[in-house]
């Protein structure tokens, strides 16, 4: 607390308030009030005193009781998670006493716990070792961004891409080294889907899922093909791959053409499905599919 807010009764107002009563007391006895017949002195004497308490009460009920209800209130609204109120009244945290340092207080509070919030949703949604969405990041997204391909009546493209023989990479070369590989190859996929559009997430392990939407689906196979061959061209040593002395990456695509409800589990099992397809090609490669219903997956090969 500091020092400048002062105590509720010491307020300027509340000690000439005092001051002024005592005094008109005084020279209303002084002038006539002690020759008065003593029941009309007991009269005046009452009504001075209930002057008096009425006063005070009013000013507990201004100063006190409903600042007090005001932040009851508040933070009610808060706790029943009404954001539409969030900022505290002005003339509850501008107040120079007791009352507007709690309420100052209790406003830094909420704003240190909004914050403290927003940070642990935004740990909640990222994979902290490349910094792309995760999991649950894509289902957050793909609530809002499934209705919107629907009504604009579009396409939905879902790729699914994995590291080739990452399991030898890591006995290789080592754990770190391998994270290091995985954070390499995210900024590949941040640089290549760049479309705000774009959900580019890591599923976990050494998998990555991109959601594009309102892109041809060769467009779609173009980009996941493009990035596979910038991945390679890094050039990050793997000279334990059967597949290539450099790491490469594996991509399996599948759109979902206009008009069709897009079916989000179907659209993933048929990319993994075309992922598994390039493993047993040789790996290093990139295929897509065009899924005609949510049930039917016709295969593409490009
Ligand atoms: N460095 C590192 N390795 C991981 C991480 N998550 C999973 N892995 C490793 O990734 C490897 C995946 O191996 P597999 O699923 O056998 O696949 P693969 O060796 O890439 O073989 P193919 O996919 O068939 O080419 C495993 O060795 C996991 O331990 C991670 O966050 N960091």
């Amino acid at each position: 607390m500091q020092g400048k807010h002062t105590l509720i009764f010491k307020r300027p107002w509340a000690r000439l308030s005092v001051l002024a009563f005592m005094l008109s007391g005084l020279v209303g006895w002084g002038v006539g009030g002690a020759h008065w017949p003593w029941p009309i002195q007991v009269i005046a004497l009452l009504v001075l005193v209930s002057l008096a308490a009425g006063w005070l009460l009013l000013r507990i009920e201004h100063d006190l009781l409903h600042p007090m209800r005001r932040l009851a209130e508040h933070a009610r609204r808060l706790h029943d998670g009404d954001n539409t109120h969030l900022m505290m009244a002005t003339y509850l945290t501008e107040r120079d006493d007791e009352v507007g340092e709690l309420a100052r207080q209790f406003q830094h509070l909420v704003e240190d716990l909004k914050t403290h919030n927003a940070q642990l949703l935004e740990q909640s949604l990222i994979d902290p070792l490349t910094k792309l969405g995760n999991r649950r990041m894509l289902e957050n997204r793909l609530d809002v961004a499934l209705p919107l391909t629907r009504r604009l009546d579009c396409t939905v493209s879902v790729l699914m891409m994995d590291v080739d023989h990452f399991k030898l990479y890591n006995d290789y070369y080592g754990h770190p080294a391998g994270d290091e590989c995985l954070v390499q190859i995210s900024g590949v996929l941040r640089d290549t889907f760049r479309r705000d559009s774009d959900i580019v997430v890591r599923l976990g392990g050494e998998e990555f899922l991109v959601l594009l939407i309102d892109t041809p689906s060769e467009e779609a196979w173009r980009l996941a093909d493009a990035m596979r061959g910038m991945i390679q061209a890094m050039g990050m040593p793997h000279e334990y791959s059967p597949t290539a002395d450099v790491v490469t990456v594996s991509a399996g695509v599948v759109t979902s053409p206009p008009g069709i409800d897009a079916d989000i589990d179907a659209m993933i099992a048929c990319a993994d499905a075309a992922l598994y397809a390039c493993k047993e090609q040789g790996r290093n490669t990139t295929l897509a599919r065009m899924l005609s219903s949510p049930a039917e997956a016709l295969a593409a090969d490009v």
